[in-house]
């Protein structure tokens, strides 16, 4: 499963890809406008951090077809390799999806909430579905349920569109659509450092090292091999 970072703070993103193993970054109109004031710098550093290597989810800001085609175009020569155009599932982003996938751009269909908004993505040849989790357990759905059924539908019809499970508010939302078979989640940094987190794993790590400086003092276990 990859994992990518849903924010574009750099300084949160330099901390985290320096122990995590991150496969890219998803941004999207509110976190550009949170996050940075120069919006081409910040992608520019995303892009030396992948090294073409991670994927680069940005998402369009026009409302029709026509408009968000040329955000895509412009913003696929920019960013090149890895690039993803992510478009919204209202009728002119479907629209929209057809006509970047026929540009040969990859597209990312997001603000998702139903299985049928996914379908309707993958028809219109979406790489990825990006369901909100969170949000769908907040309107008292079942958040990693409807990933679930999403990727039901794309097996029974052959789509080979794959599953971005987004926006995540808990570690078991996340553990939810990876038993459902998200081939890829995008997490904000806090979620990121809980999804390691264990009070018992600090504590055997403290009783350890507790145990060896009681027997061995300042010598590491290397030391004693001299
Ligand atoms: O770009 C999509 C975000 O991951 C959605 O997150 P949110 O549901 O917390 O706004």
């Amino acid at each position: 499963m990859k994992i990518l970072l849903d924010t574009a703070n750099l300084a949160e993103i330099e901390e985290i890809i320096q122990y995590y193993p991150i496969d890219g970054f998803t941004t999207n109109p509110t976190i550009l406008s949170r996050d940075s004031s120069d919006v081409p710098a910040t992608l520019r550093r995303l892009m030396e951090i992948s090294g073409g290597k991670m994927e680069i989810h940005v998402q369009v800001t026009a409302a029709e077809s026509e408009g968000m085609l040329a955000q895509a175009k412009a913003l696929d020569k920019f960013v090149g390799k890895g690039f993803h155009i992510k478009i919204p599932v209202t009728p002119e982003g479907i629209r929209a999806m057809t006509l970047c996938k026929k540009a040969g751009i990859r597209v990312t269909a997001t603000s998702i909430f139903t299985p049928m908004q996914a379908l309707l993505a993958a028809k219109a040849g979406a790489d990825y579905v990006a369901p909100y989790v969170n949000s769908i357990d907040n309107m008292q759905c079942d958040g990693p349920g409807v990933v679930s059924e999403i990727l039901t539908l794309f097996e029974n019809f052959g789509y080979p569109t794959k599953m971005l499970a987004a926006g995540f508010d808990s570690v078991s939302q996340v553990l939810g659509v990876a038993l459902a078979g998200a081939h890829t989640v995008t997490v904000t940094a806090s979620i990121m450092h809980k999804l390691l987190f264990h009070p018992h794993t600090d504590l055997a790590v403290g009783n350890f090292a507790a145990d060896w400086k009681a027997k061995f003092g300042a010598q590491s276990v290397s030391d004693l091999l001299k």
